[in-house]
């Protein structure tokens, strides 16, 4: 697939202090890239440097091939959505959306019938049909955002930058603009690059997610790998579903601070040793319980359980302190009950765990 967007070791400190420190990327054309990151590690700084807003201290950035470093915002062909929307309260929603065409800094559209037609398939595309002359002061949020969407949209842009585009919405208003935003994207064809510090939301939208940890691409891939496989203990950490032991490998098992548990696993090399399990991946037994060969056991006591609708998260300390986190699909058996502060045995199988050495 051809690329819409590469980043060639692109640097951006402020005060001295970088916030981007060799970004290397290639965005595919027609596709929903989603741009994770903790708080601080640069996403936003990065999608200012993409849109022009900000210039690059060095590297390159190419769209379609062409070097933009130097191009201004509103000639490069990229749209940006913002996350608090930023509609002009005195306009109706057409109006808004005619905005970005009536005004675009090339090419603008002058012949009201053109803007009104262009106006009225977007309006179709996002699914405002019925609301074009509401004022934007009477919408609900998830209007707004598909306004917001709509005015960049109609400037007919070749990728779109959103800055924590569901950020303003409620829980499950967010969970329902997820397969909005997909949809209208697969529609028109364009690449999405959205940035969240939601690894849940990152995973859900994704085709392709890059993970961003301190100014850096830790990781760029499917949403399945990256979940699976992630590439260091930073990034399954932030990916907040797996519990990690520090420690080093030491003959046949890995030496952690709750004992040494059997390898068996996938080896992966960061340069920082620890040892991933997922929460899902665990089973919880009676500590009297049978434990078979490729199985590796602790012993901890139950805190508390959480339900999550379809699944239970069970939060058990370890001997040292340590809390870990086991989570039971409530498909796969009827939600058991522990004991407050019962022993139990949290058991996995060798190869469900993830080793970096
Ligand atoms: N204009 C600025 N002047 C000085 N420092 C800045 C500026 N913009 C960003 N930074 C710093 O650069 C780093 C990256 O900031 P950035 O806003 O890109 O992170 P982020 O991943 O978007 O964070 P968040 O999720 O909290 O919005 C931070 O340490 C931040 O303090």
């Amino acid at each position: 697939m051809s690329s819409v967007l590469q980043l060639k070791n692109v640097h951006k400190a402020f005060a001295g202090v970088p916030a981007l420190a060799g970004i290397d990327a290639s965005l595919a054309n027609d596709t929903y890239v989603s741009l994770l990151g903790p708080s601080g590690s640069g996403k936003t700084t990065l999608l200012r440097v993409i849109a022009g807003f900000e210039q690059p201290d060095s590297g390159e950035i190419l769209f379609s091939g062409r070097r933009i470093d130097g191009v201004p915002p509103h000639e490069r062909g990229i749209g940006f959505v913002f996350q608090n929307f930023a509609l002009f309260p005195h306009l109706s929603v057409a109006e808004n959306i005619a905005f970005g065409l009536t005004n675009r800094a090339v090419d603008p559209v002058t012949d009201a019938k053109v803007v009104a037609g262009r106006v009225r398939d977007i309006i179709g595309l996002v699914g405002l049909s019925g609301l074009e002359d509401r004022a934007t002061t009477q919408i609900s949020g998830g209007q707004k955002q598909r306004v917001a969407l709509a005015r960049t949209l109609v400037t007919e842009p070749s990728m779109v930058l959103l800055d924590e585009p569901l950020g303003a919405l409620d829980a499950n208003l967010r969970m329902r603009m997820r397969g909005e935003l997909r949809t209208i994207r697969e529609r028109c064809g364009v690449t999405f690059l959205h940035v969240t510090g939601s690894e849940t939301e990152a995973l859900a939208m994704g085709d392709t997610v890059l993970v961003l940890d301190a100014g850096r691409i830790a990781q760029s891939t499917d949403a399945d790998t990256l979940y699976s496989r992630p590439a260091s203990a930073d990034v399954a950490r932030f990916l907040n579903c797996y519990n990690i032991f520090p420690g080093a490998v030491s003959g046949d098992a890995f030496a952690s601070p709750v004992g040494a548990l059997a390898l068996g696993g996938v080896k992966q090399t960061s340069g920082n040793p620890a040892y991933a399990i997922r929460y899902d991946r665990v089973a919880i037994r009676p500590t009297d319980a049978a434990t078979a060969d490729d199985e590796v056991r602790i012993e901890a006591s139950f805190v508390a359980s959480e339900y999550s609708g379809a699944a239970i998260n069970s939060f058990f300390t370890l001997d040292d302190g340590r809390v870990f986190e086991v989570e039971t699909h409530l498909s796969h058996a009827a939600p058991a009950t522990y004991e407050e502060k019962g022993r139990y045995a949290l058991v996995w199988k060798r190869e469900d765990a993830l080793v970096f050495v």
